[in-house]
């Protein structure tokens, strides 16, 4: 089939390889040039597992194509796919003006019959507007094109993308037009064994299906992160807890791990924006919005930490920072703990001695100029002269460390563990103070 796809970012270049492997002709477009320019020369814009290898071989069979001429991309494909972004606007709501700009481009070029997919986030409506804006180009032209507008989220998670959306959970497609779930049922019935995985409902449901999995994953996070607070106090280990109630299938074991709090381009934005719909509709999701204010309180966990174990001032004081990135296997510094983290320390006048496998640029400018923190090459590196070690995220590569090692570079033999990676009393036995995340065998926060 050919398709094109409009925004190469995370979703849209993902969406475009793995439909050229399954041997659809893909056209990618994007407004960044820089982005295009980079592609075209082979290279990869993001950090994103086993996506090279995709993208390199399709293009090279001539499959795969990136672009930022308008009028030839949407020449191209009779599905276009939207996978723009859709950031937060300041009430929370999500942004659509890429998203309609992306619509009114199909709309001023179009020629035949498109079948536009919506496979950005947005909110319950969008699929609405999204044709008001495609027949508002046409009507300018003095054209009449048939169209169709479809739902179809996109639900792979970073780091696991190119698995995520080769074998997905499942693909919903949300549509009221019989030649447009035919063709979207024959463009994914190489994803789906006997199309079990494919779910086709109406297009509002398909939109607020979305909102709603990325709500209930976010809350899951929250509440542990709430009973971890509360296990601290009360003598348990929030580790033991969540393989107790995760057993049991009603539970599930998965988005149970409490930690720094939850990060990365989705869930703090996706929770915002369903609070606002509830809003916009006189409906208080008062759960959300509980979640999201955990979620923000979590953040601030490592902070007080250090806080409690080294005092207030920070002044003459060097952390080592092991992971920037908002999740392993990402470069992603959207919404991550680690920007909380690090504004925590140097607000009070420490230094930071960080250490990403893979982020160390995507953070550089995150944060900007940000006086105070400074960027290792190496985990080890990154502890020379540090007082103490604080964990953000949980990169394989830091599982299993040469404790005796962390013990001989630190000042003070301090590790503090927003991910749980060890057993305290292996660490303990390694003569380091080991501070985790709601585990009080590991030493408590003081109160
Ligand atoms: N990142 C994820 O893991 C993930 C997963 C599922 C769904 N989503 C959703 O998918 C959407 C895209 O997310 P992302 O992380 O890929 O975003 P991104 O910021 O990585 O990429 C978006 C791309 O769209 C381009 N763009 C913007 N306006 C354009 C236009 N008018 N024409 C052409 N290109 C344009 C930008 O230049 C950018 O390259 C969002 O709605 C997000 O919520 C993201
Ligand atoms: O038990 C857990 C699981 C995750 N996290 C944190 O939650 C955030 C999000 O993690 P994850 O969901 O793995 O990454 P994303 O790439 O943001 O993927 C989420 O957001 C995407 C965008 O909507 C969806 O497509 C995915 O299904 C959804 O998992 C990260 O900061 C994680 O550290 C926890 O704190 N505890």
């Amino acid at each position: 089939m050919k398709v094109t796809v409009i925004g190469t970012g995370y979703v849209g270049l993902v969406t475009g390889a793995c439909l050229a492997e399954m041997g659809n002709h893909v056209v990618c477009l994007d407004v960044d040039e820089r982005k295009i320019r980079v592609l075209q020369d082979g290279g990869i814009p993001i950090h994103e597992p086993g996506l090279d290898v995709i993208v390199q071989r399709n293009v090279a069979v001539g499959r795969l194509q990136f672009t930022t001429d308008v009028a030839a991309a949407v020449a191209h494909g009779t599905l276009q796919f939207i996978g723009v972004g859709t950031p937060p606007d300041e009430d929370g709501s999500a942004d659509l003006q890429h998203v309609l700009a992306a619509a009114r481009s199909i709309g001023a070029h179009m020629t035949d019959y498109k079948i536009i997919v919506d496979k950005s986030t947005v909110p319950v409506g969008t699929a609405d507007r999204v044709r008001e804006a495609v027949r508002g180009e046409l009507q300018r032209r003095g054209m009449e094109v048939e169209f169709a507008v479809v739902s179809n989220p996109e639900f792979l998670k970073e780091g696991a993308a190119v698995g995520d959306f080769m074998r997905p959970d499942r693909i919903i497609v949300g549509a009221d037009d019989e030649r447009a779930v035919l063709l979207m049922r024959a463009l994914y019935a190489s994803f789906t064994r006997n199309h079990d995985r494919l779910q086709i409902m109406d297009v509002r449901s398909a939109e607020f299906t979305k909102y709603a999995a990325n709500a209930m994953l976010a809350t899951r996070i929250s509440f542990m992160n709430e009973l971890a607070q509360l296990a601290e106090k009360v003598g348990a280990d929030i580790d033991m807890v969540r393989r107790g109630i995760g057993s049991d299938p009603r539970i599930g074991t998965h988005f149970l791990y409490a930690g720094a709090g939850y990060g990365g381009s989705c869930f703090p934005k996706d929770v915002k924006a369903l609070v606002r719909t509830g809003q916009e509709h006189g409906v208080k999701l008062r759960v959300l919005e509980a979640v999201e204010e955990a979620n923000e309180q979590q953040k601030h966990v490592l902070g007080k930490k250090v806080v409690a174990r080294f005092g207030e001032d920070l002044a003459g004081r060097t952390f080592a920072l092991w992971g920037l990135a908002f999740k392993p296997d990402t470069d992603d510094m959207r919404e991550a703990p680690s920007l909380v983290v690090i504004a925590d320390l140097v607000r009070r006048g420490a230094r930071v001695q960080a250490y990403d496998p893979v982020a160390t640029e995507q953070a550089r400018l995150a944060l900007g100029d940000v006086a105070g923190v400074s960027f290792a090459d190496s985990a080890q590196a990154a502890l020379s002269g540090a007082d103490a070690l604080v964990i953000v995220t949980e990169w394989r590569e830091f599982r299993s460390p040469d404790f005796d090692a962390i013990r001989a570079a630190l000042k003070q033999p301090v590790v503090i563990d927003g991910r749980n990676l060890f057993e305290p009393a292996l660490v303990k036995a390694h003569g380091l103070e080991y501070f985790a995340i709601g585990r009080a065998n590991a030493v408590p926060l003081k109160t």
